[in-house]
């Protein structure tokens, strides 16, 4: 089982099931991601949807790259184009979403957690867009996402510095919207999360429609999906190839 949806009072959680791979999504991952969602946006019990990672060392290392890592030419843009319309469903989600980010997030693991509406990290969590260093840029619309939800100096840091930040630094610029104990993680996530659960289904998708009018403009996904095709472009450069080595290698 590559993934599982659970609830728990009024909230769906998705959980990536691949701690030995820190999490990262393959083909599987994203066909239970569009499952998961379609359930979560029909049934009228669930008032929020949640996502996180299994285990307690990664939210999510992003693409998995022994899968995603072989693809070239027009099979790495559908790969891309695939799950970037998945994040857009997301970031245009009816209903309140979460990215409980309980450990590492790397590349398009943080990808995920910015089409989310909120993002709470468990306390030691390492963060890092770091596809500039593989040669890449973010595939999955994720540059498009930060410019519109980080003021923009901070987000181009992000993008440009392309390392690791500890929790502590991207609840400072503005990303992680809170830092929760790792002791008390489970418990504290759904003590932030209750108080959303308990409105009813209206409000929630009335106030999320209001939110979701400037990501549908004509102007928001062009950018969007073009950031994807400028990434494709990238994935079989040299410079790429040669930052997959060590996961080719091996797989
Ligand atoms: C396609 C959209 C753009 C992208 O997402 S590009 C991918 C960006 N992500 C990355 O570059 C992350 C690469 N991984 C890492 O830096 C580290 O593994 C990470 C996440 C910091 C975790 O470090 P550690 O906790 O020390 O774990 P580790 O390195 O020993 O890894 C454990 C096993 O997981 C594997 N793994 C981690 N991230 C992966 C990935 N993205 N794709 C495929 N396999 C991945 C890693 O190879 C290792 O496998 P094994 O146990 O050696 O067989």
């Amino acid at each position: 089982m590559e993934a599982m949806l659970e609830h728990h009072d009024g909230i769906a959680l998705f959980t990536i099931c691949r701690p030995e791979k820190r999490n990262a999504i393959n083909f599987a991952v994203m066909e239970a991601l569009e499952e998961a969602m379609e359930q979560a946006a029909a049934d009228r019990q669930v008032k929020v949807f949640a996502i996180t990672g299994a285990g307690s060392e990664a939210f999510c290392s992003g693409g998995d790259l022994s899968e995603f890592g072989h693809l070239r030419g027009t099979e790495a843009r559908q790969m891309l184009m695939r799950m970037g319309e998945l994040l857009y469903r997301l970031l245009t989600f009816p209903k309140p979403t979460v990215a409980l980010v309980n450990g590492t997030a790397m590349g398009g693991g943080c990808e995920l957690a910015t089409a989310c509406d909120f993002r709470f990290a468990k306390e030691g969590s390492r963060i890092g867009f770091v596809q500039g260093r593989l040669g890449i840029t973010t595939g999955w619309g994720g540059a498009s996402m930060l410019f519109a939800k980080l003021p923009y100096g901070r987000a181009l840091d992000l993008l440009l510095r392309a390392e690791p930040m500890t929790a502590e630094a991207m609840e400072a610029c503005g990303w992680i919207d809170a830092i929760l104990s790792a002791e008390r993680w489970h418990e504290q996530w759904r003590e932030r999360l209750a108080p959303y659960a308990a409105r009813s289904l209206s409000v929630l998708q009335a106030y999320k429609a209001a939110a979701g009018e400037k990501w549908r403009t004509t102007w928001f996904r062009e950018q969007f999906f073009a950031e994807i095709a400028r990434c494709a472009e990238l994935w079989g450069s040299d410079e790429h190839e040669q930052a997959l080595r060590p996961f080719l290698r091996k797989n």
